[in-house]
């Protein structure tokens, strides 16, 4: 399985602030394999990873998971790959106001198709792997930015998903939570051989990553190779 972008140009805003984000970015993502997205702030990362998680229509271009094309999928298509096929952890969190850490764990699965119940030891195990197992009956006000991260991060680990894609995990925590992070997305990525895209500046990330695409290549259309750091 892939996701591949073809040609892939996105604007944003309008009036005096409309801007180009993506102008004809062309990147292909393997499964089982990490990838970093870096380059400097504003060169688009967060936009790419909007648009290859169905959050964000293209203005044109094709945005293939596997044989669906999220580009130009219905709405209701679009929503359906967002609720089972696709994981997601954002700076923001993007938490459900009101529902404690495995609550939230435990809707995801439930909107995916699975069964909760039948979940819930994975769901305390996850938020144990990703250092909040003592956080578990905590609301999102009750915790701090970073923890909220950490929640939407295994949230999306829980429903085993095809595409991982994650905004700047070690942004807003410790160098040792960071670390462990980045283990935690490697060692799911290579376990269960999803296409994992991770927008960093942080050099362990890249460390630790398969394969490394830098915005300013796909910006000029140089032909990019995501190859593994000792090659490149
Ligand atoms: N709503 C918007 N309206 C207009 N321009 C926008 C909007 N959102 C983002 N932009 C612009 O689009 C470009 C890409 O932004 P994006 O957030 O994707 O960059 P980024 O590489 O993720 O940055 P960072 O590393 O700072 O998170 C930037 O120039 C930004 O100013």
């Amino acid at each position: 399985m892939t996701l591949r972008l073809t040609a892939v140009t996105v604007t944003l805003g309008s009036g005096a602030s409309r801007t180009t984000a993506l102008r004809e970015v062309d990147a292909e993502f393997r499964s089982g394999e990490l990838t970093a997205l870096v380059g400097p702030s504003g060169s688009g990362k967060s936009t790419l990873l909007a648009v290859a998680g169905a959050l964000l229509r293209p203005d044109t271009g094709q945005v293939r998971l596997g044989d669906l094309d999220l580009a130009t999928l219905g709405d209701r298509e679009r929503a359906r790959a967002r609720r089972t096929r696709i994981g997601y952890m954002f700076q923001s969190g993007n938490l459900l106001a009101g529902l404690t850490a495995e609550e939230q764990l435990l809707a995801a699965a439930s909107l995916s198709g699975r069964r909760p119940r039948a979940l819930r030891g994975r769901a305390r195990e996850l938020l144990d792997d990703v250092g909040l197992g003592h956080r578990t009956g905590h609301r999102p006000d009750q915790l701090s930015g970073g923890e909220r991260q950490r929640v939407a991060l295994a949230r999306a680990l829980l429903v085993e998903p095809e595409l991982l894609l994650v905004d700047e995990p070690t942004a807003a925590v410790d160098r040792t939570r960071a670390d462990e992070l980045t283990a935690l997305i490697a060692r799911t990525t290579h376990e269960h051989g999803c296409v994992t895209v991770v927008a960093t500046h942080d050099p362990v990330v890249t460390g630790a990553a398969d394969a490394t695409l830098d915005m300013l290549d796909l910006a000029a259309g140089r032909p990019v190779s995501a190859c593994a750091p000792p090659a490149c």
